[in-house]
């Protein structure tokens, strides 16, 4: 069985009701494009726990996170969520190493992934003492290092140079296809979204604009015939 993200959710927001529903499986990437303020970064906080739906389901690998039919809401640190937001969220006191250590579900990954990252060099400078690219790449090896099932990334490259921001996204397209698992990716640039992603949603105040919904309802009716 592959590892699918499903989600159908009502939010009631300041001007408009988010109201989406969406399936992403395993080893594919959904950007998840539109204007500000069109809900993604809202969908991200709920599908990551931070914030609960009013009403509908989250399920990773049919398990449910979300059922508000059942006042079920499993909390985030139990979803295994990696989470890459635009602002780097490292701990300042730790070294880079250390950042990612203490994220890791298995120590002996970190120098793997501090290598991949190209992060190895300053593995013992604290944050402060590194690039803002470098710290994004830190932030990259600290959600992969929790092993997660799900990988949420929120505009993890708008505050990046254009070379940095090229070199990361590649390497994003890389471990997309060994980690084999659902990532959803908000992003700004209709370009970064049609290097990396298997499927775009455009979302427009809370729905989904109505050509991606037609291409999501087809994708869930082949998820649930598996
Ligand atoms: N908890 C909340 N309750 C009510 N309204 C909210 C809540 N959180 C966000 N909003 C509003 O919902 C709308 C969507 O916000 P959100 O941050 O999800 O948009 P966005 O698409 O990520 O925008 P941007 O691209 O600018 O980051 C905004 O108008 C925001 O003010």
């Amino acid at each position: 069985m592959f590892m699918t993200l499903c989600l159908d959710i009502r939010k009631k927001l300041a001007n408009f009701t988010l109201d989406l529903s969406l399936v992403c499986p395993a080893g594919s990437l959904t950007a998840i494009v539109g204007p500000s303020g069109a809900g993604k970064s809202t969908l991200i906080r709920i599908i990551s726990g931070l914030e609960r739906p009013d009403h509908g389901t989250v399920s990773l690998d049919g398990v449910l996170w979300n059922d508000t039919c059942n006042n079920l809401c499993i909390p985030p640190q139990d979803r295994g969520v990696g989470l890459v937001f635009q602002e780097y969220t490292l701990f300042p006191h730790l070294t880079v190493r250390k950042n990612v250590a203490f994220a890791a579900v298995d120590k002996d990954c970190v120098q793997e992934l501090l290598v991949r990252f190209g992060v190895d060099h300053i593995a013992e400078r604290r944050p402060a003492g590194i690039s803002g690219g470098e710290r994004q790449r830190v932030a990259f090896c600290q959600a992969l290092a929790r092993k997660p099932a799900l990988l949420l990334l929120d505009e993890p490259f708008s505050a990046l140079d254009v070379a940095t921001r090229t070199n990361l996204r590649g390497e994003l397209k890389k471990i997309k296809e060994i980690l084999n698992i659902p990532v959803i990716h908000v992003t700004h640039d209709l370009e970064e979204a049609f290097y990396l992603a298997d499927d775009i949603c455009v979302v427009e105040e809370g729905r989904l604009a109505p050509q991606w919904l037609e291409r999501q309802k087809n994708l869930r009716a082949v998820q649930l015939s598996q």
